[in-house]
């Protein structure tokens, strides 16, 4: 089977580090990449600043919309100009927050093209390999076009396939924005750390030392997380005096549940 060709609009963070997984991969796809900014060394990588300049010969079968939700009308307006009936054989994956397959696919609509929508929400250890995305196919999108879109998030992480589009909602809150929550938890780590009298590199060394290690039971091991955290704990020790304080009700559940309420608040109002 030849390389699928994918289109890829917008490579700032989360778009860069889904096409370093994609570049790394045994079979790369064909990859043109559209942003206002990016320049790109890679010679397997056609980089163009506006929708115009897509190469005449290039049909993509997927076009990655890793933008912001504002510009996203915008893109496909501009990419169904220069597309035309190019466009009606691709299929869109939006990795963007929030907004619905329905508003995308009625962007194509307005540009007078249809074109099946899927939306992933991945995450920034996709730049490591180590991503995990929540994937949602609408029911226009064909299995093959599922299968790729799978493909190319299984190239920089786990895949979760929700069935309901209402789900990406949950998807976001845990773990589009889930590992900035574990950001936070190593920086108070290494604050708390050197509060405590370690010097600053020994305080982060020991933060990041253990966030890391723990992430790799987590990974490695069978067990559950309540299990772990049990294994720790030594009865009447210095983990369970911790943990007295993190698990009052009104501290780590209820900001945990607050935050992810939020988060979620958050991708809906951003849905428009
Ligand atoms: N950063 C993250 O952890 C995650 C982000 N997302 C979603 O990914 C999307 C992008 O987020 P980031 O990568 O963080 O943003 P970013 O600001 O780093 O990247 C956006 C890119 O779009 C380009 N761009 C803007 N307007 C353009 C236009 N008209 N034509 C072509 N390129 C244009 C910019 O030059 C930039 O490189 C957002 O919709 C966000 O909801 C999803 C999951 C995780
Ligand atoms: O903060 C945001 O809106 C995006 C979506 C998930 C992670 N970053």
């Amino acid at each position: 089977m030849p390389a699928p060709s994918i289109l890829l609009a917008g490579c700032g963070k989360l778009g860069s580090a889904l096409l370093g997984g994609w570049l790394a991969s045994p079979n790369p796809p064909r990859l043109v990449v559209l942003d206002r900014h990016k320049t790109c060394d890679n010679d397997n990588v056609t980089v163009i600043r506006t929708a115009d300049s897509v190469p005449d010969d290039f049909t993509p079968d997927i076009i990655v919309l890793a933008i912001k939700p504002a510009v996203a009308e915008d893109v496909i307006a501009s990419l169904a100009e220069t597309l035309g009936a190019r466009l009606d054989k691709a299929a869109f994956l939006s990795v963007m927050a929030g907004r619905t397959c329905a508003s995308l696919s009625a962007a194509a609509k307005k540009s007078g093209h249809s074109c099946p929508t899927l939306r992933a929400m991945p995450n920034t250890p996709s730049t490591l390999g180590a991503g995990v995305s929540g994937l949602y196919a609408s029911p226009e999108a064909t299995e093959q076009q599922t299968q790729l879109c799978h493909d190319l998030l299984s190239a920089v992480g786990d895949v979760v396939e929700v069935t309901e589009e209402k789900d990406l909602l949950g998807v976001t809150a845990l773990s589009g924005s889930g590992p900035a929550y574990v950001f936070l938890l190593a920086e108070l780590l290494e604050k708390a750390g050197q509060a405590q009298g370690l010097s600053p590199e020994n305080a982060r060394q020991l933060a990041r030392g253990t966030i890391y290690g723990a992430g790799r039971m987590l990974h490695e091991l069978p067990d559950d997380a309540e299990k772990l955290r049990k294994a720790v704990t030594s009865p009447n020790g210095t983990t369970a005096a911790a943990l007295a304080e993190l698990m009052k009700e009104e501290a780590w559940p209820t900001a945990i549940e607050k935050a992810i309420n939020a988060a979620v608040k958050r991708a809906d109002e951003l849905a428009g």
